[in-house]
């Protein structure tokens, strides 16, 4: 076999085993080699799918280094490692990678999700509580309706009827962080030119920084082209209309992430600046709406593959809700479909790769990490360890609600990250799908078109594919 042959073969996916009631379902995922290829044919592997560089031994390992041109680059794939570098090493590794800073830098700006030290510090205590746990049941009456009006859409559609469930899970979720974010009213009106300026930018921004693997400084500009220049002008625009066009519409005694953006003070009293508001929205919305959607696409995708599984879910919504909507009351009744989310994240986590730049010299481990390292918690590979995981390739939900298995442990099941810097948002994250799920699953199931081959592939999040085609079956007939 020729080496192009040889690496062809390689990236091969494995194929996915559908589920009988007695079989376990083994959904897909990349080939993993046994033997590492050459650094270069990694990087282009990377480019492609950044879950195709993985071979057998990175699943099983504890910490690993390697060198990549003249970047250290530390892997922890253990829970006391994981806890050493995110929760007690946060200091010297809460910076973001240079390739993440350098991807979102021109749209978030100082935005949270990508600042560091001083600033982050400030942004998190006045972003964290507008979209906290506790203001979930607040936004929940805006999940719950938009919910119902892609399930009027689908019975619409009516039986036998295709959809993309990607690109349908992708609006559905999009819609709900712009109305949460903007107000209903506003939300509705722009969510269209919100999502086709943010998919925009997306398609142009780099995967991989070469350069900071070069080594070359920060200073040097980064090649993005005039390309990317026009939907961060678009996406600036239209947040300044929805700023300026809040306080005239705001809608009375209904939160909204603007609103309470709007109203923040720091500890010195001051508002944020309209650059600020900006960037935070841009956080909030570019966070919160593709990590969900992934979600609850690969768990259309899971369920249509695995019936016992489906069969559970559906009987659980039907006991418990007896044919009505759910509220955000029920979603603390609903655990098997929480547990069906929490191995659909398990499985296809939506942040694949979590990666922080060493500010310092420090130790994980007692291994010697030097300033400028790249230090990365992978979920895709700690999540399917041997060593923490039984079958971990299977898709099984019991295991996170079977009183006999093995509770997952906090820093070994980290979908949202862990430390300092968690998802601020997981508990608006968490109730959104179960909702969604739980809504559209009481009314529905779906099956894989026939002939689709369906992949994980990573960039930023990690997706079936670029889509999913479906076929809508109304549960009532
Ligand atoms: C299933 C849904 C979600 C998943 C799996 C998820 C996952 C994550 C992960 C892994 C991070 C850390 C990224 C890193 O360290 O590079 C993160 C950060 C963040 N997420 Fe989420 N997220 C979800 C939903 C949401 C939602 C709905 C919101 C907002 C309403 C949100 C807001 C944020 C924010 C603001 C940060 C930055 C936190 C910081 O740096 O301090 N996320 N999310």
């Amino acid at each position: 076999m020729t080496a192009t042959a040889q690496l062809t073969a390689q990236h091969k996916a494995e194929p996915s085993k559908k589920a009988t009631q007695a079989e376990d379902f083994v959904p897909p995922y990349p080939f993993r080699y046994e033997k590492m290829p050459p650094v270069w044919k990694l990087i282009g592997m990377a480019k492609r799918n950044f879950l195709s560089i993985w071979g057998v031994e990175d699943f099983q390992s504890r910490l690993r280094s390697k060198r990549v041109f003249t970047k250290e680059l530390v892997i922890c794939n253990r829970p006391d490692v994981v806890r050493e570098a995110f929760q007690s090493n946060h200091e010297v590794l809460q910076r973001k990678s240079p390739q993440m800073r350098h991807a979102l830098e021109p749209l978030l700006g100082d935005g949270l999700f990508i600042s560091d030290t001083e600033t982050w510090k400030k942004r998190r205590k006045i972003v964290a509580p507008i979209i906290h746990g506790s203001r979930v049941k607040g936004f929940a009456p805006i999940m719950i309706d938009t919910i119902t009006e892609k399930s009027d859409e689908w019975k619409k559609a009516g039986a036998g009827a295709q959809v993309d469930a990607l690109a349908d899970m992708a609006h559905l979720t999009a819609e709900i962080i712009c109305r949460t974010i903007f107000g209903r009213q506003l939300g509705k009106s722009y969510a269209a030119e919100v999502v086709q300026g943010f998919s925009d930018y997306q398609r142009h921004i780099d995967q991989i920084d070469l350069f900071s693997l070069f080594g070359l400084p920060e200073w040097l500009p980064r090649r993005r082209g005039r390309a990317i220049k026009k939907p961060i002008a678009r996406i600036m625009s239209v947040l300044d209309e929805i700023i300026d066009s809040y306080e005239a519409l705001k809608e009375k005694g209904e939160a909204s992430v603007i609103g309470g953006l709007l109203e923040a003070r720091d500890d010195d009293g001051k508002p944020l600046s309209r650059d600020a508001i900006r960037s935070e929205a841009a956080v909030i919305f570019m966070a919160g709406h593709e990590t969900t959607a992934n979600t609850l696409a690969w768990a259309w995708y899971l369920l249509s593959q695995c019936h016992s599984v489906q069969d559970k879910l559906h009987k659980e919504l039907d006991t418990v809700l007896a044919g009505r909507t759910p509220t955000f009351q029920d979603v603390s009744s609903l655990p098997y479909t929480k547990a069906v989310i929490e191995e659909t994240l398990r499985l296809y986590p939506p942040v694949p790769i979590l990666a922080r730049e060493a500010m310092a010299d420090t130790t994980i481990g007692s291994k010697p990490i030097p300033k400028g390292s790249l230090v990365m918690v992978v979920p895709w590979l700690m999540h399917r360890s041997p060593v923490l995981w039984s079958k971990p390739d299977v898709f099984d939900p019991d295991r996170f609600i079977d009183p006999k298995a093995k509770k997952p442990n906090k820093y070994g099941y980290v979908p949202f990250s862990i430390g300092p810097r968690i998802c601020a948002g997981l508990q608006f994250g968490m109730t959104e799908a179960i909702l969604s799920l739980a809504i559209l699953a009481q009314n529905f199931s779906l099956s894989l078109k026939d002939g689709i081959d369906v992949q994980p592939v990573a960039r930023l999040t990690l997706r079936p594919g670029e889509n999913l085609p479906m076929t809508l079956h109304p549960r009532s007939s």
